[in-house]
């Protein structure tokens, strides 16, 4: 694979304004397979990613497929996983590999050869990554995302109501630790321009991020659709950084398979939900 010649951060500010912000996930639940007409298997899946990478890859800014559901099948389903990101990216997509890893640092560095080493086969735009065993622990895949001009997002206020517990407890110095990851967040991204390639996921199903978002990177918001959140909630949860805010749904478009043509509708419709919301903000 060839290094990109522009930072993730560029590149998906020139996706989000050419083709809107949004982010389609592919999660291939086993009830979605079922509900598809297809089987519980590989070759399930295989179809599964195959018309959903057909329907959208050509047109949202950004595919996440999310790594659990290609893995629980083996090493079939992480080829699968292979191939997917391939045709994704090949047919414009930036693809942005939800595997949510996080580690010591000297084990990071093998995760960031996974998805952020031109030479893997999971080569990605981008990775989402955990940052709750210390931001520091990040370093070899922020090095790496930098090296191959791809990105990361950081997990920072996840969309569950059970990440608070942690997200939203204090530090010593009086911050809760969610801004502590932002912060971090904002000091990789000084001086990017249009907009850094490290990215903070924060659900949008908060009430009210009620932290600074001002990373100058993109704000991943998960949580719409099927988790409740629409996207008229999105300018109260992101405030002023609205128009960073890249929007996430998985479900609440992939019910609308297989058919391609109701898969593309419904991704547009939201597209333009969001768009609408922001412009409103
Ligand atoms: O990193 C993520 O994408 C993520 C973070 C988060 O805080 N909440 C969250 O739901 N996600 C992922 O976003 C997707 C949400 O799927 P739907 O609820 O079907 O739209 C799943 O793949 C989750 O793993």
């Amino acid at each position: 694979m060839t290094i990109p010649n522009l930072p993730f951060g560029a590149r998906l500010r020139a996706a989000m304004d050419d083709r809107g912000p949004l982010c389609v996930g592919i999660d291939p639940h086993a009830a979605l397979l079922t509900a598809w007409g297809l089987t519980d298997d590989v070759a399930g899946l295989e179809r599964f990613a195959r018309l959903t990478v057909e329907a959208l890859a050509d047109r949202v800014a950004v595919l996440k497929p999310q790594a659990a559901f290609f893995e629980r099948f083996g090493s079939r389903g992480v080829a699968v996983l292979e191939k997917t990101v391939e045709e994704a990216r090949s047919a414009g997509a930036l693809v942005l590999m939800d595997a949510k890893r996080g580690d010591i640092g000297s084990t990071m560095a093998a995760y960031a050869s996974a998805f952020l080493d031109p030479a893997s086969p999971l080569f990605s735009d981008a990775v989402t990554v955990s940052p709750y065993l210390g931001f520091g622990s990040l370093r070899p895949a922020l090095d790496a995302a930098a090296a191959a001009g791809s990105g990361v997002f950081v997990l920072a206020l996840t969309s569950n109501p059970e990440g608070a517990e942690v997200q939203r407890a204090v530090a010593a110095d009086g911050r809760p630790l969610a801004q502590v990851m932002l912060d971090h967040m904002a000091a990789e991204n000084a001086g990017a321009r249009p907009l850094g390639s490290v990215g903070a996921v924060v659900g949008a199903t908060l009430d009210d991020a009620g932290v600074n978002l001002a990373i100058n990177g993109p704000l991943l918001a998960p949580g719409i659709g099927a988790q409740g959140a629409t996207p008229a909630d999105l300018p109260r949860v992101f405030g002023a950084a609205v128009g960073n805010v890249v929007p996430s749904v998985s479900r609440g478009v992939l019910r609308h398979g297989p058919d391609a043509a109701a898969l593309r509708a419904a991704a547009e419709r939201c597209a333009e939900e969001c768009r609408a919301a922001v412009a409103g903000a």
